[in-house]
């Protein structure tokens, strides 16, 4: 991988923060989201690798972080995206109220979560649908769960009860089953883990396996990093946040803003599935679209001081900074 652009010295941080914020629902086994505040002469930016990502998983993590601090974002092109609803794996009804209480046009819906039956997906995916009527759009995200014959089966069954799905995302694990399953369904699909967890997400070959590219500016190593594997890829892309605090969420922002094409809803009206920020401005969609910012917004004291963790859980953080910036050099 080439230098990252805003490889910097942290003595250079004008502050660093840890914080701490409870998620509203358990999403991807998570419940608590965590990371570091940043601030520059450019402006704040958000660390915030999850818990299982190592060092080397998390360097791009922290170029995304100080891009934000140290630089401005390129240009955008549109001032505002249309963003989804995001519907963790809870029950119908609970799904419903979000779906219809988001002001969003498209739903994005967990499903495959470990331990739920398959009922429960069916049940979930019928329940937005009817929140959002016909003219809304249905995607659903089974994070690599499935095998191929089970995503086969599984994507057919939802594709009916949603009357009509607009993508999968990362039905299954690898490249290979991707294109497989893309081979023997009507339905788009959507590789998200196997870009930003890839070796290389600059080189990864998703063409052939699917038809819209998920990207983050924090796993990719920021937004000009993004915008660089969204050109790479050549597939229409969609921004997808990982669910971080209002300052992270800016970047993501700015990429969505950025990218020259733009034909599907981004993720990134995520701010909800947490209790709490650290602004008092939070980001938020309004009428199911987000303006893109110029900077991150500028945490608020107070809700940093609410936010901060034990004094054990604030060295954690630190010293994962320390070695993961160290891991940066090369
Ligand atoms: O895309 C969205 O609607 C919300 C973001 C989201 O689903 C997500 C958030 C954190 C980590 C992984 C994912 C994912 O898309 O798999
Ligand atoms: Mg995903």
């Amino acid at each position: 991988m080439d230098s990252y652009p805003g490889k910097k010295d942290l003595s250079e941080l004008d502050a660093v923060r840890v914080y701490s914020l409870p998620m509203r629902t358990r999403f991807r086994g998570v419940t608590v989201r965590r990371g570091v505040l940043l601030s520059g002469p450019a402006g704040w930016g958000e660390f915030c690798p999850f818990e299982d990502y190592s060092d080397s998983d998390s360097a791009p993590w922290l170029g995304a972080a100080l891009e934000s601090c140290f630089e401005r974002w390129p240009e955008p092109v549109r001032d505002a995206v249309p963003v989804n609803c995001t519907v963790p794996a809870v029950g119908p009804q609970r799904a419903h109220e979000i779906a219809a209480n988001s002001g969003c046009g498209t739903a994005k819906v967990k499903v495959a979560e470990a331990g739920q039956p398959a009922s429960a997906d069916v049940e979930r995916v019928e329940a937005v649908r009817d929140a959002l009527g016909d003219s809304g759009a249905v995607r659903v995200d089974a994070n690599a769960a499935w095998d191929v014959d089970t995503a086969v089966l599984r994507i057919r069954e939802l594709d009916r009860a949603a009357r009509g799905l607009e993508y999968v995302e990362q039905p299954c694990a690898s490249i290979a089953e991707l294109a497989a399953v893309r081979k023997r369904v009507d339905v788009r699909i959507a590789a998200d883990e196997s870009i930003r967890r890839a070796e290389d997400p600059l080189r990864v070959a998703v063409a052939d396996a699917a038809d819209v590219a998920v990207i983050k500016a924090a796993p990719l190593g920021g937004v000009r990093r993004a915008l660089r594997v969204a050109e790479a890829c050549g597939l229409p892309c969609v921004v997808s946040s990982a669910v971080e605090s209002s300052v992270g969420l800016a970047a993501q922002l700015a990429l969505a803003g950025a990218l020259p094409r733009l034909p599907f809803a981004c993720g990134l009206g995520t701010i909800s599935l947490l209790d709490g920020d650290v602004v008092t401005e939070s980001l938020l969609p309004t009428a199911g679209r987000m303006p893109v910012p110029e900077r991150a917004p500028e945490p608020a004291p107070a809700l940093v001081a609410a936010a901060t963790p034990t004094a054990e859980t604030q060295h954690h953080w630190l010293d994962r900074l320390r070695r993961v910036h160290e891991e940066m050099a090369g």
